[in-house]
């Protein structure tokens, strides 16, 4: 296949070295926004930047630069486009896309904040929504899934999901990363796949927070379960089948970024638990935490939908500094006994 990644944090570049070694021998071109990046990437064989330590394989082809700068004629040739910009990248890219007749596949993990776009829409929209608006037409999907970058890039065994409507897009998605080491499940449930994506991000804050606050490991526990029921209860409301909330984009993915410290988002809750500010946190990842940029839009959504996310809403307070963790701690402790599945 030919398979161009448009994006080159650290996540496009593991995906499309991961695509580069498969022994189906595909032809992939990594596409960097910044034709400079591109060039430091080709002469260090190394994104030194997003992925440092990882060699790129031999095979995989550096480019970047402006789109009218060579992506906009490639496209037409390739077999796959992945789009591997976080959420905020993610419109201006479908929009290149737009006519295109190659199937699409994004990575991101998030909701769109309303403003990214200054849309008048009443609440973010999730990846899919996105597309309709920025690309009607466009034959797509999301591949989602537990997967640290840094672990794929290392060919360590992961599983992801590949989730579209579209069957052939889905097999597109699995023929260009199911290998050795990686497998690629599908599924159709696009919505239910976005959402566990989404709320994770907001729910590994929350538990980095909790973990560096020592609240201790049944907090932890707890913060996944009743985190894992919020997002189900999202996902459902929203149009998503309830099972896929125990896959890989559910309760896998929710337990690799809630507990391992490979992850950008829990470790803004473990340096907000250690006092530095949200900015000084963002600062200092380097890298995009998007849980911090969807918080917002995910309560926005579970509000509209009269949906209840206790969670979600006390990361929101904190983030917006309007709730100490203290509080946050005290105010889910201290809601009133009900079921365990309402
Ligand atoms: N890193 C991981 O392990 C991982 C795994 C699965 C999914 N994801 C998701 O993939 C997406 C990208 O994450 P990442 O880890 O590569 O991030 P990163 O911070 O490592 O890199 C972000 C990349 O996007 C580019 N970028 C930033 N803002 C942009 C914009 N507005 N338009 C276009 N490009 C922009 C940057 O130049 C950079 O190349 C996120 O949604 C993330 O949740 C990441
Ligand atoms: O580092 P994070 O928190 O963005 O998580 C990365 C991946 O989404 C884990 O699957």
């Amino acid at each position: 296949m030919k398979i161009i990644v448009i994006g080159a944090g650290a996540w496009g570049t593991a995906v499309a070295v991961s695509a580069a070694r498969n022994p189906a021998g595909h032809q992939v071109v990594l596409w960097a926004r910044d034709a400079a990046q591109a060039e430091a990437m080709d002469s260090a064989r190394e994104n030194a930047r997003y992925l440092p330590g990882i060699p790129l394989p031999r095979e995989l082809q550096l480019r970047g630069g402006a789109p009218d700068q060579g992506l906009q004629d490639a496209v037409p040739q390739a077999d796959l486009v992945i789009v591997a910009t976080p959420v905020a990248g993610l419109r201006a890219t479908l929009e290149l896309l737009r006519g295109s007749e190659v199937p699409v596949a994004w990575l991101c993990k998030g909701f769109e904040a309303v403003r990214d776009t200054g849309a008048a829409h009443a609440f973010g929209l999730m990846p899919h929504e996105v597309q309709r608006q920025a690309a009607p037409h466009l034959r797509s999907g999301a591949l989602s899934g537990p997967s640290f970058a840094q672990e794929v890039a290392r060919g360590q065994p992961t599983a992801l999901v590949a989730a579209s409507r579209d069957t052939d897009v889905r097999h597109a998605m699995v023929e260009a990363l199911h290998g050795p080491t990686l497998r690629v499940y599908g599924n159709d449930d696009l919505v239910g796949v976005e959402v566990g994506g989404a709320v994770k991000n907001v729910l590994a804050i929350a538990t980095g927070l909790a973990d560096g606050l020592n609240l201790g490991l049944n907090a932890r526990a707890a913060l996944i379960t009743r985190g894992l029921a919020e997002t189900a209860r999202l996902g459902v409301a929203l149009g998503a089948r309830p099972e896929t909330f125990t896959g890989l984009s559910g309760l896998g993915d929710l337990v690799l970024t809630a507990t391992g410290d490979l992850s950008r988002n829990r470790k803004v809750g473990l340096l907000l638990a250690d006092g530095l500010s949200l900015e000084q946190a963002v600062q200092s990842l380097g890298h995009v935490a998007e849980g911090v940029y969807c918080a917002q839009t995910v309560w926005q959504r579970a509000q509209h939908l009269g949906i209840d996310m206790p969670i979600t809403e006390c990361v929101v307070g904190l983030l917006a500094g309007e709730l100490k963790p203290v509080e946050a701690v005290a105010a889910l402790m201290g809601r009133d006994p009900k079921g365990e599945l309402l």
